[in-house]
C-alpha cells in the first residue's frame, strides 16, 4: 500500500489501524457517533459496564455499499484480471466502492471491538488448514469446487 500524508509531511503507511483511526475521527467530528450505532448505555448500577448498540446505519449502509459494488460487474461478463479494457472513471468508481465496503468493515470490526488484523490473520491460517495445497490444487483445471464439499 502507498502512504497517506501525516500533519509533519511524512508518510504514515495505510494499515487497518490508520483507516480505523481516520474513520473514527470522521465520526467524531461530525458527532454522528450515537447516529450511527444508536449507542444505548445502561443508567442502572449493577450493569453499569454495559453498553449496548444497534446497527441502524452502519451495517445497512454496508450491505448497499456491496449491492453498489456487484452493480459495477452487472452484464460485464467475464472480466480479464486488471481490466484492461475499461476506462480511467470506471476504475476509479470502482476503487471508490471497494473503499467504502472496506471503510464501513473497518468501523463496523471497531465499533465490535474485534482486532480485524488478528482475526484476518487466523483466518488465513484456518483456511489453509481447511484447504490443504495437495488436496485442492490445480482447482483452476477441475470443474469440481472442492469449496463446495468443505
Ligand atoms: N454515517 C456515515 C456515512 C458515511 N460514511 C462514509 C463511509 C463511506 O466511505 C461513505 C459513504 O457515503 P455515502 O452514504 O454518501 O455513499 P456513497 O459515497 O456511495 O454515495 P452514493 O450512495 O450517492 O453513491 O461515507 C461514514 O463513515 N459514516
Amino acid at each position: 500500500m502507498t502512504g497517506a500524508k501525516q500533519a509533519g509531511g511524512g508518510e504514515e503507511p495505510v494499515t487497518l489501524d490508520l483507516l480505523k483511526r481516520k474513520m473514527d475521527d470522521f465520526t467524531k467530528e461530525r458527532d454522528w457517533e450515537k447516529k450511527d450505532f444508536n449507542y444505548v448505555l445502561s443508567t442502572e448500577s449493577n450493569t453499569a459496564n454495559c453498553e449496548v448498540f444497534s446497527f441502524t446505519i452502519v451495517f445497512p449502509k454496508q450491505v448497499g455499499e456491496v449491492g453498489e459494488l456487484s452493480e459495477i460487474f452487472q452484464w460485464k461478463g467475464e472480466v480479464p484480471k486488471g481490466l484492461p479494457d475499461w476506462k480511467e472513471e470506471e476504475k476509479v468508481h470502482l476503487g471508490e466502492e471497494l473503499s467504502d465496503v472496506l471503510l464501513y468493515l473497518v468501523r463496523l470490526s471497531d465499533v465490535c471491538g474485534i482486532d480485524l488484523d488478528k482475526a484476518a490473520l487466523r483466518k488465513i491460517e484456518l483456511n489453509a488448514l481447511k484447504y490443504p495445497v495437495k488436496e485442492s490444487s490445480n482447482r483452476c483445471n477441475s470443474t469440481d469446487d472442492p469449496s463446495a464439499a468443505a
